[in-house]
């Protein structure tokens, strides 16, 4: 049952909870496991890989099997419909078209004396993209990592999913895979895919980032592998956080909640309200819903767990909680859901109106679904095109602008106690001379 707490209550310490679900002490065990199988990848890897496969994926492989093969590629064509062909392609034209609005652009910016300043940005030569594939398949997460990182201009990029029952991958996942330029593709899941395209294997390249979302082991893998590669986020678990007035339906709102609690057990879903009535709708919604649902088992651990219904004294209290929170989607199902849009300050993504389903952004809408979940959104952002890319500064000064700058340069050296430093300024201004 989906609990029912009032603002008197110590919701902001409830909310933390559910918050903190993926680094409290809970999970401290899997992080061992997954510190091993970093290690053991490490050390072994494609055995540890095989090993760790039939361990957690019950599906035992041979080195060579690991690449998905092109004629599997192929076959998929085949094996998925024609109804789910355009709506992979409808999906794929939109994220496109999102993802090209601001790609950021080298400059250069030519100065007074001669002095050249810029930033001049370049892909990384290679990307690891993680699609999870354990409770679920996911060609929508093919194309919300593969896209941006065509569109970077990425030379090479390594896909990794799940082997799936029978070894094999979802035939969608396959498709969406293609349609996204995606051609290489290793059947690897959970942190032993993490740790083989981190520290590479004898079959899996190592990248140089990796991205895509996942649920605790994969999470837990990404966080610690960073520095060794790049990551996008830390896109665990999948959160939404409800605002909801009086005017929003019960039923629509329940089944956005339930949309969120069925993709893992660990999945948390937040529903703030100023309409006490409407709280108590809600929770009959969910029940009802949930008796028929065909993932119920996971779904009612996920609500009984980190599920959460508040009765709010505003809709700027529940802005208040929704920003200590830092939900990775923020649904405002308000009459003026822009009134309240500055006084939300971290949210992954902002879903406004009462038809404006997260789920339209999950598969079509353009923007990316991999976002930063457990309060990461407090300081990190939807992956981008920009996760692909990084910058160099470029600085060109002439001897004139030199010598204008070498006395400050002196003092800010001498201050540091780095005598080399100002000597390589003094040397050239004194050659001119
Ligand atoms: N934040 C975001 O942007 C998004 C998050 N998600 C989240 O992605 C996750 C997908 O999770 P799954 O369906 O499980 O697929 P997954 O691919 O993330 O995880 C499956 C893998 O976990 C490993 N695993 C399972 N049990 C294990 C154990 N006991 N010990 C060690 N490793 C184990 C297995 O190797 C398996 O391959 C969900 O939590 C979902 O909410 C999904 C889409 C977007
Ligand atoms: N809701 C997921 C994305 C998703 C993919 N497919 C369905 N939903 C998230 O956490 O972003
Ligand atoms: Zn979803």
């Amino acid at each position: 049952m989906l609990r029912i707490i009032t603002q008197q209550a110590d919701v902001s310490a409830e909310l933390q909870r559910i918050c903190d679900r993926t680094h409290d002490e809970q999970v401290l065990h899997k992080e061992a496991t997954v510190r091993e199988v970093l290690q053991a990848v490490k050390r072994q890897g494609d055995k540890a890989v095989l090993h760790y496969t039939a361990e957690f994926d019950h599906q035992t492989l041979k080195p060579e099997e690991l690449r998905v093969s092109g004629s599997e590629l192929d076959a998929a064509y085949q094996q998925v419909s024609k109804e789910l062909l355009q709506a992979i392609r409808l999906a794929c034209r939109q994220i496109e078209a999102f993802h090209r609005q601001r790609v950021p652009k080298s400059w250069i910016h030519f100065g007074d004396d001669e002095v050249v300043l810029g930033k001049r940005y370049t892909p990384v030569d290679r990307a690891g993209l993680y699609v999870p594939g354990g409770r679920a398949a996911y060609p929508s997460t093919v194309l919300m990592n593969g896209i941006p990182a065509k569109v970077a201009g990425v030379p090479r990029v390594v896909m990794v999913t799940p082997p799936g029952v029978g070894k094999a991958i979802n035939p969608a996942v396959l498709v969406a895979a293609q349609e996204a330029g995606v051609q290489e593709i290793y059947r690897v899941g959970g942190a032993q895919a993490v740790a083989a395209l981190a520290y590479g294997t004898e079959t899996i390249p190592k990248v140089n980032v990796i991205t895509g979302p996942g649920n605790i082991y994969v999470t837990l893998a990404k966080k610690l592998v960073y520095g060794t590669v790049g990551i996008d986020s830390l896109a665990g678990p999948s959160e939404v956080l409800i605002i909801a007035d009086e005017h929003a339906n019960p039923v629509n709102v329940a089944a956005d909640l339930l949309a969120q609690a069925e993709h893992d057990p660990m999945a948390a879903a937040i529903l703030l309200t100023t309409d006490a009535a409407l709280a108590k709708n809600v929770q009959v919604a969910v029940e009802r819903q949930l008796v028929d649902h065909p993932r119920r088992i996971d779904t009612e651990k996920a609500i009984a767990h980190y599920g959460l219904i508040v009765v709010v004294e505003s809709l700027e209290a529940a802005a208040e909680l929704s920003n200590e929170f830092a939900p990775e989607h923020l649904e405002l199902e308000i009459k003026d859901p822009w009134s309240l849009i500055p006084q939300i300050r971290h949210a992954g993504a902002i879903f406004l109106g009462y038809s404006t389903p997260e789920a339209v952004g999950d598969y079509l809408a353009g923007p990316n679904h991999t976002l930063p979940t457990s309060g990461a959104a407090r300081y990190a952002s939807a992956l981008g095109v920009e996760t692909f890319l990084k910058h160099s500064s470029i600085i060109q000064y002439s001897q004139t602008a030199l010598q204008k700058v070498a006395g400050a340069i002196n003092v800010l050296a001498t201050a540091e106690g780095l005598p080399s430093h100002a000597d390589s300024v003094r040397r050239r201004i004194q050659q001119e001379e």
